[in-house]
């Protein structure tokens, strides 16, 4: 084909980010689920839901060290009329009481351990003082315990049959913990999606091999495998496509028969060897979009086949990872049924001028601080699509609507917070 003879690539009709987003979603199909054990459920995304089988607690627990007690036996109690009990029973934890609880008697009790039925309090041991008379052993109270004191009661947390976690739900901590309580040892989580990367461009050093004049190392394909690890997909990195648009083809038909979804970084704009436009407009591919109105990453390009996505990302640094943020995460997140699958709004203030002009939506990197109780984002000196370095430093995008003037500090803007920001 003429290098130079107008293709498909030079016309291009740009869409909002929003409209190609709503392209993507309703093309994203949901992985399976498959068991795993409960120590490698973490990060990953439940797939059933999950419903407590008993309650919790499923018995009457002591929430401290002392002695299980009819609290109508202090009542009336004081410094002036103390009153004696009699210790009857020793409840470990893990135990169950022996000898059934009647007025004037107590037992002693561990933290955590099965409160006898006929108590209907705890007293702590430091509220008393332990007395023997006749070869057996009296607490000493001088305060009235209210019903109730220091018992956990059944089902306080949960009762049979609530509804714990829903399916989508990313497994951490707090959710570990509750399937650890419940029993759920192999936990029903959502396959990974494998998703397959390639790179293109001759330009291309493996990281392994030395610097070359004129050449540079493949980061994006490292840098999106992070992403899609993150994103909770499998990554698996493919030899790069070269610029022969028929290996090329076959290589992706190849791909898709083995992956769930394919990326490719590079080789996406109107260039003589960027061969991933004429791809995604050939043979069995649909394609979806090849210009969004967003900067960086205008020339983000998505394609369909037989129901498997396919994006082709921008081989600049910074436009490939935007790409990636604002397309693949949410496909990926769609895969695995998370219900928000897109990169969360929040509003702050912007914390020094963004003087750069622009007729697209820039999505700028940048960091967020926290100072005086409100939220500023600042912008990266250096955000251009082809600059690796601030992407990280940033713990947001922030969202820079078309606009002829620039934006002032102190100005309210909306940024999306990326998964990595601690704030
Ligand atoms: N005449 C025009 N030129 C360009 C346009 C345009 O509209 N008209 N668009 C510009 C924009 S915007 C972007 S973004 C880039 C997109 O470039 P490609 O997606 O075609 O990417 P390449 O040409 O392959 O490479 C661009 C740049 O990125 C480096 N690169 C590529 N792959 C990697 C990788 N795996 N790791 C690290 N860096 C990579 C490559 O060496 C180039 O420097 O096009 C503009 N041009
Ligand atoms: O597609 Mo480019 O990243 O807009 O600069
Ligand atoms: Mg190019």
């Amino acid at each position: 084909m003429d290098k130079h003879s107008p293709k498909d690539k030079f016309r291009r009709k740009a869409i909002s980010v929003a409209e190609a987003q709503a392209k993507i979603l309703p093309l994203v199909g949901r992985t399976e689920a498959e068991y795993v054990p409960l120590y490698e459920a973490q990060g990953r995304i439940l797939a059933e839901q999950i419903t407590a089988p008993h309650p919790y607690p499923h018995f009457r627990r002591s929430g401290m060290d002392g002695f299980a007690i009819l609290s109508s036996d202090t009542a009336d109690c004081s410094a002036d009329h103390p009153v004696l009990l009699e210790v009857v029973d020793e409840i470990a934890c893990g135990a169950l009481p022996r000898v059934p609880l009647a007025p004037g008697k107590v037992a002693r009790i561990m933290t955590g351990a099965k409160v006898p039925d006929e108590a209907d309090a705890v007293v702590m041991f430091e509220m008393t003082e332990t007395v023997t008379q006749h070869g057996k052993v009296f607490i000493r109270l001088i305060r009235e315990i209210e019903k109730g004191k220091n018992i956990t009661n059944v089902g306080l947390e949960l009762a049979a049959g609530d509804p714990i976690l829903a399916p989508g739900r990313n497994i951490g901590p707090g959710e570990i913990s509750v399937l650890a309580t419940f029993g759920v040892h192999r936990v029903p989580v959502m396959k990974r999606p494998r998703i397959a990367i390639f790179s293109t461009g001759s330009e291309l050093l493996s990281i392994e091999e030395p610097l070359q004049d004129g050449r540079i190392r493949n980061s994006n394909t490292y840098m999106l495998a992070s992403q899609i690890k993150e994103a909770g997909g499998e990554p698996y990195i493919l030899e790069a496509i070269k610029d022969d648009l028929v290996t090329a083809q076959r290589r992706v038909q190849e791909a898709f028969d083995e992956y769930d979804m394919l990326v490719t970084t590079g080789g996406v704009s109107v260039g003589d060897f960027d061969i991933m436009a004429d791809l995604v407009s050939d043979g069995d591919l649909e394609m979806l979009f090849n210009k969004v109105m967003m900067r960086p990453g205008s020339v983000t390009t998505a394609a369909v086949m037989d129901g498997k996505l396919l994006f082709a990302l921008s081989g600049n640094p910074g436009a490939c990872f935007v790409g990636f943020e604002l397309f693949v995460r949410p496909a990926i997140g769609g895969m695995l049924g998370v219900p928000q699958p897109f990169l969360t709004e929040i509003t702050a203030e912007l914390g020094r001028p963004y003087r750069k002009i622009n007729s697209f939506t820039r999505y700028v990197r940048g960091r967020l601080e926290v100072r005086e109780g409100k939220l500023f984002a600042y912008p990266a000196e250096l955000d251009e699509s082809n600059v690796m370095i601030t992407i990280k430093d940033s713990d947001g995008l922030i969202v820079i609507p078309p606009s002829t003037e620039g934006r002032e500090p102190g100005e309210l803007v909306t940024v999306l917070r990326l998964p990595g920001c601690l704030l």
